[in-house]
């Protein structure tokens, strides 16, 4: 028991906040279960995301960061938090927000009035691209071909390639999501349950892509999704709340259960998967994936085509499953080039993508 909060009790006091010792404690912190005040808590949920920026080297002076910003709990945080490090500790960081609309009626449309909202609230230009313009098809249209048993898939390829074409557009150094410590950790036992060796090897790096044609980072990754919804709730910051109407996941949505589970139990779980996935090593002799570009668009590609292209041939064709299943056959024919570890295509790939 710390000093303060002995000498309170003694005293028949209130409880104190056992980090300062002065105030009362108004929640408990998830991570450490710590009893502590509201103004303790702001303090070490940035700070602790400030060493991660810092330790990491995240960013440089001078470079100009896109904030993957969906409107949702964690983006919105991340640009709030990021905007206020920049200041506070002069990163010299020119900071703007990147959203996708996909095209779903009821749930992107009512998200992205909210980062127009944050646009003015944080002072961050805006910039949005659509899936129709980007692919000619909204993800309203593709359900409608498709149904809803692959369409993650398509979603999760489109918006990995949109936010790239995004960062481009407005010419940024670095792309930041607001990818968090459980969806981690819920990636790795994803990425165990498949057998999928060179995603569960990449999987927990706190910044990807730099051989491809924009770094993205995630200053999240070790933040817990309580403290996240937390700081937005005390913080009374602007986000929407409502889940994908297209995304039912049972098999995410299990390993998500399973980690909430542990983490009641033992709170450091989700460090600790994540620590896990951090020291996996590949044999040296496992042969990876060779990084190449697509034929058809130059996006960055281990295939002849693009993931992106084979789906939209798919779709433009009235073939929709074609970019389904494993790359045999087909666009990518035998030139598929898979890793002997046995790297899978992206079939069983949902929302909240696999890769970061
Ligand atoms: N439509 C989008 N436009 C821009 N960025 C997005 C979009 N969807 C997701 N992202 C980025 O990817 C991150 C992880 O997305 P995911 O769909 O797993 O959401 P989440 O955990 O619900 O996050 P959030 O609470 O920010 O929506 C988001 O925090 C955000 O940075």
């Amino acid at each position: 028991m710390e000093a303060g909060e002995a000498k309170s009790k003694k005293a028949g006091g209130p409880r104190l906040c056992c980090i300062c010792n002065q105030r009362r404690p108004v929640l408990k912190r998830p991570k450490t279960l710590q009893q502590i005040c509201r103004e303790c808590f702001y303090e070490v949920f940035e700070e602790e995301i400030h060493q991660v920026i810092v330790v990491n080297r995240l960013f440089k002076s001078g470079e100009r960061v896109a904030i993957g910003a969906s409107g949702g709990k964690d983006s919105t945080v991340l640009a709030y938090v990021l905007s206020e490090l920049n200041r506070r500790h002069s990163y010299g960081l020119d900071l703007f927000l990147l959203s996708i609309d996909e095209g779903i009626t009821g749930y992107r449309d009512d998200s992205l009035e909210t980062v127009k909202r944050n646009e003015l609230q944080y002072g961050l230009p805006l910039q949005i691209l659509s899936y129709k313009d980007l692919y000619g098809w909204t993800m309203d249209e593709i359900v409608k071909m498709i149904g809803l048993k692959n369409n993650c898939t398509f979603c999760g390829v489109f918006r990995r390639q949109a936010l790239d074409r995004g960062a481009a557009l407005l010419k940024v150094d670095k792309l930041v999501t607001g990818h968090n410590a459980d969806d981690i950790a819920e990636t790795v036992l994803l990425n165990i349950l498949r057998g999928d060796i060179a995603r569960l090897s990449r999987c927990t790096s706190i910044t990807t892509g730099e051989d491809g044609p924009i770094p993205r980072c995630k200053p999240f990754k070790y933040t817990y999704e309580k403290e996240i919804v937390m700081y937005a709730y005390f913080k009374k910051l602007d986000y929407f709340s409502t889940e994908c109407i297209y995304s039912p996941n049972a098999y995410r949505g299990f390993a998500r259960e399973f980690i909430k589970d542990l983490e009641r139990l033992r709170p450091r779980a989700i460090l600790d998967i994540i620590k896990s996935g951090e020291d996996f090593r590949i044999a040296t002799t496992t042969k990876m994936p060779e990084q190449g570009t697509c034929e058809r668009c130059g996006y960055i590609s281990s295939q002849k085509w693009c993931k992106a292209c084979v789906l939209l041939e798919g779709l433009n064709r009235g073939l929709p499953k074609m970019g389904i299943g494993r790359a045999r056959g087909g666009i990518n024919g035998d030139h598929t080039r898979e890793t002997k570890a046995g790297s899978k295509s992206i079939e069983t790939k949902q929302c909240g993508s696999l890769d970061f």
